[in-house]
């Protein structure tokens, strides 16, 4: 099922949370709607689903205006941030609860049959007669999916569904989701406010600020051209550098970079902290390492300029050195942005 939203606004009183928002998530796509706390991303799930209304513009499934289509017609499963299981229920009873008090008539034994499936599919085996509280909260989640997958829904909207999980089981359950919806291409909106989550488990990443969307594409396409500064510090770690840009030539400590089609002005220069190498001479910015963290994978390095500005980079675990060194910072890779 294709979801179009055309131009979609939403306005609580006189708050105005969604400002005409378009997205096409095409039959099959899994899309990520990431934004800080506030961005919209809720309202705009909620919209789809049919629990909010929205004040001006169009949702489309498929070719049909969603307003005419009742909420339970809409073919919509969810699964939400804290677990709505119902907790007198056992996990089979949850997940084959959608089939029987939907309009589809199914025999004792059919919905037997698919919640045996479904538990199988979301590795569940042998947990069907086990109650919420005696499973964990990655099991828990796992039943939530089986039971919006269990009316055969042709969208899924899942809204922060990992959120209260720790971060391994996060990482787990997100790859594990992402096998779900390649075996059952299922067109899928997802609601996250971590970059890794949306990065690690979306065909296209839409991201979101104050309402509006910012950018979108590929994970590949928003990580290597961030259109804003915004993207750029909100997808991952960042340093900002201040320049000034000449005739499209940005000005850092001495160094010269290519900054076409920046506006002549103060500029600022945002790198990662993999943008940047550490070397005791050559071409660069002069700076002294005021602080070395060690970490399983390498060493992040904290900085201090010459012109007293701070910035931090990551270089292999064998590297050799310690707060006090002077160095020179290389710029592999930069972005610039007008200030
Ligand atoms: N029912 C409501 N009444 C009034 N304001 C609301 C309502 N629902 C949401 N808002 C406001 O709309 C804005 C967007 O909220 P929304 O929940 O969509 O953001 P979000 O990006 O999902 O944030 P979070 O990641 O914190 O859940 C927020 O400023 C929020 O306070």
């Amino acid at each position: 099922m294709k979801i179009r939203l055309d131009e979609v606004v939403k306005t609580f009183d006189t708050f105005r949370a969604v400002h005409g928002v378009s997205l096409d998530i095409e039959s099959g796509e899994l899309v990520a709607l990431l934004g800080p706390s506030g961005s919209g991303k809720t309202t705009i799930l909620r919209m789809v689903a049919g629990l909010e209304y929205a004040d001006g513009g169009r949702i489309l499934f498929g070719e049909q205006d969603a307003t005419d289509i009742p909420v339970r017609d809409r073919g919509v499963g969810f699964v939400f941030q804290h677990y709505a299981l119902f907790p007198h229920m056992t996990v089979a009873e949850n997940i084959g609860f959608g089939m029987k008090v939907s309009k589809v008539r199914r025999t004792k034994a059919e919905v037997a049959g698919r919640v045996a499936d479904l538990l199988r599919l979301v590795k569940l085996e042998g947990l069907g007669d086990r109650f919420p509280t005696q499973i964990s909260g990655g099991q828990r989640q796992r039943v939530a999916l089986a039971r919006a997958l269990a009316v055969d829904p042709k969208v899924l909207l899942l809204d922060e569904p990992f959120g209260a999980l720790d971060a391994n089981v996060r990482r787990d359950l997100r790859r594990w989701l992402r096998e779900i919806h390649d075996e059952l291409g299922i067109t899928t909106l997802f609601v996250t406010h971590d970059q890794e989550e949306a990065l690690d488990l979306a065909d296209r990443v839409v991201i979101l600020n104050e309402g509006k969307i910012v950018q979108q594409g590929t994970p590949e396409e928003v990580c290597r051209a961030p259109a804003t500064a915004f993207v750029m510090k909100f997808l991952g770690d960042t340093n900002r550098l201040r320049a000034t840009v000449k005739d499209g030539i940005a000005s850092l400590d001495g160094l010269t970079l290519d900054a076409a089609g920046c506006p002549d002005g103060p500029a600022d220069i945002y790198l990662r902290p993999g943008d940047l190498e550490w070397t005791s001479e050559g071409d660069g910015v002069a700076a002294t390492v005021s602080r070395v963290i060690d970490r399983p994978d390498g060493r992040r390095l904290s900085v201090r300029t010459g012109s007293g500005e701070t910035a931090e980079l990551d270089v292999p675990p064998e590297t050799v050195v310690a707060a006090g060194d002077r160095g020179v910072l290389r710029v592999v890779r930069m972005r610039v942005f007008a200030a």
